[in-house]
């Protein structure tokens, strides 16, 4: 069993997030593959894995090649550095070119901080993906919480790495 942990990301946080839960696993003697969806989509899945689905909230939701070709062109004068994965597709078009996989799997996202009913929050709509796709979801929805700059809040990494060793707990083969 491996976890292949996806995400997209263009100004880095959720990337940054999805290689703290590549760790919390690791830790947690679950292997793990961080892969941005280029990545992902040239490996595939095999019947074994264990997706772990990550992305910005754009819009309330996942994001649109309009909404990606805003956060590039609006990077500059947010102070921010563009994701090396950003360009390219995103998640919501990689889930919906996905097989039917019937394995297990769990969403995460990042969002700015607040009501979620204001925030919106892409891992949802992943989850609901997911789902569709035949997945079994082995934990709630997860966000991580970003400032009004775009900056990842304290803890959020250390808060990612023991979401991915609960969830290791979870998935674990159980030893007889
Ligand atoms: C075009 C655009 C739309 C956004 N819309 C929302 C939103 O609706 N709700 C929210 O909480 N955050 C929103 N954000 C903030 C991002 O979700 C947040 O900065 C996220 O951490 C970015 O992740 P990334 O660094 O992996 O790209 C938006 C950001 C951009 C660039």
């Amino acid at each position: 069993m491996t976890v292949v942990v996806v995400y997209e990301s263009m100004y880095g946080n959720t990337h940054r997030i999805a290689e703290a839960i590549g760790h919390g696993l690791a830790g947690a003697g679950v292997p793990a593959e961080v892969l941005s969806v280029e990545a992902a989509r040239e490996r595939g899945l095999g019947p074994e894995d264990v997706l772990v689905v990550g992305a910005p909230t754009h819009v309330h939701g996942l994001s649109r090649a309009t909404t990606r070709q805003a956060a590039v062109q609006d990077a500059p004068g947010r102070a921010v550095e563009v994701d090396p994965s950003a360009q390219g597709e995103g998640v919501r078009e990689w889930l919906g070119a996905l097989d039917t996989h019937g394995g297990r799997a769990a969403a995460f996202d990042t969002r700015a901080k607040g009501p979620a009913v204001l925030t919106g929050r892409a891992s949802q709509k992943i989850a609901k993906a997911l789902h569709q796709h035949g997945f079994e979801l082995v934990a709630e929805p997860e966000s991580f919480l970003v400032s009004s700059d775009n900056r990842l809040l304290p803890e959020e990494l250390t808060r990612a790495r023991q979401w991915a060793a609960d969830l290791a707990t979870t998935i674990r083969p159980t030893q007889l």
